[in-house]
């Protein structure tokens, strides 16, 4: 670690604080994480979740691992560095986000996340925390949590943050897949555009609940295995319409509410892929840059999307042109329209409702925004009824991860993959 001079603290999260820090021998600036918890030996720090599935990872909208050193019993992850993230972009804004800074960023997640999901890993944590930004990119960070797909079933630990969470993982099904992602990018995508969550629950039950405010309680229809989930585990469904996305995100274009409707699908398998999302007309206007061009077309463009004259004439594709647009007709439907719904939160309050250590985070991390007090809205009765208690139990459960140790051994374990 004497190569590195920490110069400030920029983030503090459940299982780590992270600094900006600068390389001493050739000047680069850093983002390094500094564990929590103490790891006694390679074998610990090599299995860790976030080692495996970053190295693998080597994509321009994931952020880049570039070495993990063990010194004395401590674990360092030192991280390509990024400027802010999406959460810090939002939190003091009061002008709207354009179409088009919104288009830019989702176009460069998804792309990381089919990268992602293609390989095999999905992510499971996905919020505005986690997606980092400079300039006009952005890329994907913690990995914490990040599974690879054909790990087997159940998955019973913690997974994601309560407002980002997809209704298949509220109600405990083990068989969870990449679409977990792809639901929370729907109400990331649609958090950009208002500035405000989509579904700010205050406990899993009123997750739910206002899940089920937004986009109406699921039908047979809509999401024949939910309901079997939810008689599985003694669960009943509060009986909402809904409201139309457009009136909650007024300032999106009928395309991008088009696409947040289908990413915030009950049903995963009713969700696009990251690659059909890419495809969505919502995204027409951007163009795929192959990695190989992308250093040269991030220096005169924005990085993964850009307008068709600069990138054509390094001879990228249109997304829509890679694909089939069959899917499209299945996947995005037209949008009806609903009563408004008034939602509202304050993030901090929130996080400090959510159980285990996630407390400890947001409570560190987390500065006070224009974020309201969650409404009276919250299905109080839900709270505390039998079921609700049940989902809970389950929740707690999942929110403690446990981490092994070994014998004390002082080395750098791997440098530069
Ligand atoms: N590469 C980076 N460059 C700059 N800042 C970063 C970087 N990585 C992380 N951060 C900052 O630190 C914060 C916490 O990082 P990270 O999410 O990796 O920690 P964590 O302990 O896994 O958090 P979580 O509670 O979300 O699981 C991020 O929200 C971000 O603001």
């Amino acid at each position: 670690m004497e190569r590195y001079k920490l110069i400030k603290e920029v983030g503090d999260g459940t299982f780590g604080s992270v600094w900006r820090a600068i390389n001493k021998q050739t000047g680069e600036v850093v983002a390094i994480k500094k564990m929590k918890k103490k790891y006694y030996s390679w074998e610990e720090c090599v299995n860790l979740r976030e080692v495996k599935s970053l190295r693998k990872m080597n994509h321009p909208n994931i952020v880049k691992l570039k070495e993990v050193i063990r010194e004395s019993d401590i674990l360092y992850f030192v991280f390509e560095y990024m400027e802010c993230n999406l959460y810090q972009l939002m939190k003091d804004r009061e002008k709207m986000f354009s179409e088009g800074e919104v288009r830019n960023w989702c176009f460069q997640v998804f792309q990381g996340l089919a990268y992602m999901h293609q390989r095999g890993y999905f992510h499971r944590d996905l919020k505005p925390e986690n997606l980092l930004v400079t300039k006009d990119i952005i890329k994907i960070a913690d990995f914490g949590l990040a599974r690879e797909i054909s790990s087997q079933p159940p998955y019973t630990e913690y997974v994601s943050t309560r407002w980002y969470r997809a209704p298949e993982v509220l109600l405990q099904s083990y068989l969870y897949s990449s679409k977990v992602d792809m639901w929370a990018m729907g109400a990331i995508m649609a958090e950009l555009f208002s500035l405000r969550p989509l579904f700010p629950g205050a406990s899993e039950a009123d997750e739910i609940y206002k899940i089920c405010g937004v986009i109406g309680s699921p039908t047979i229809e809509s999401w024949a295995d939910g309901l079997k989930l939810a008689r599985d585990i003694n669960y009943q469904f509060p009986q909402l319409a809904g409201v139309h996305l457009s009136a909650l995100i007024p300032s999106a274009s009928d395309d991008a509410v088009s696409l947040i409707r289908s990413l915030c699908s009950w049903d995963p398998c009713k969700r696009p892929t990251a690659a059909e999302a890419l495809q969505h007309p919502f995204f027409q206007t951007c163009f795929y840059v192959p990695p190989s061009l992308r250093t040269r077309a991030v220096s005169r463009t924005p990085p993964s999307a850009g307008t068709r004259g600069a990138l054509d004439q390094q001879g990228v594709r249109r997304y829509s042109g890679m694909l089939p647009n069959s899917k499209l007709t299945n996947n995005f439907s037209s949008p009806k329209l609903h009563p408004p719904l008034a939602s509202g939160v304050q993030r901090k309050l929130d996080m400090v409702n959510q159980n285990g250590s996630k407390n400890e985070k947001s409570m560190n991390t987390v500065k006070q925004s224009k974020y309201r007090q969650p409404g009276k809205d919250s299905p109080t009765s839900m709270n505390k009824g039998r079921n609700a208690k049940a989902i809970s139990e389950t929740a707690d459960r999942l929110t403690n991860m446990n981490v092994g140790s070994g014998t004390r051994r002082h080395s750098i374990i791997f440098s530069s993959f």
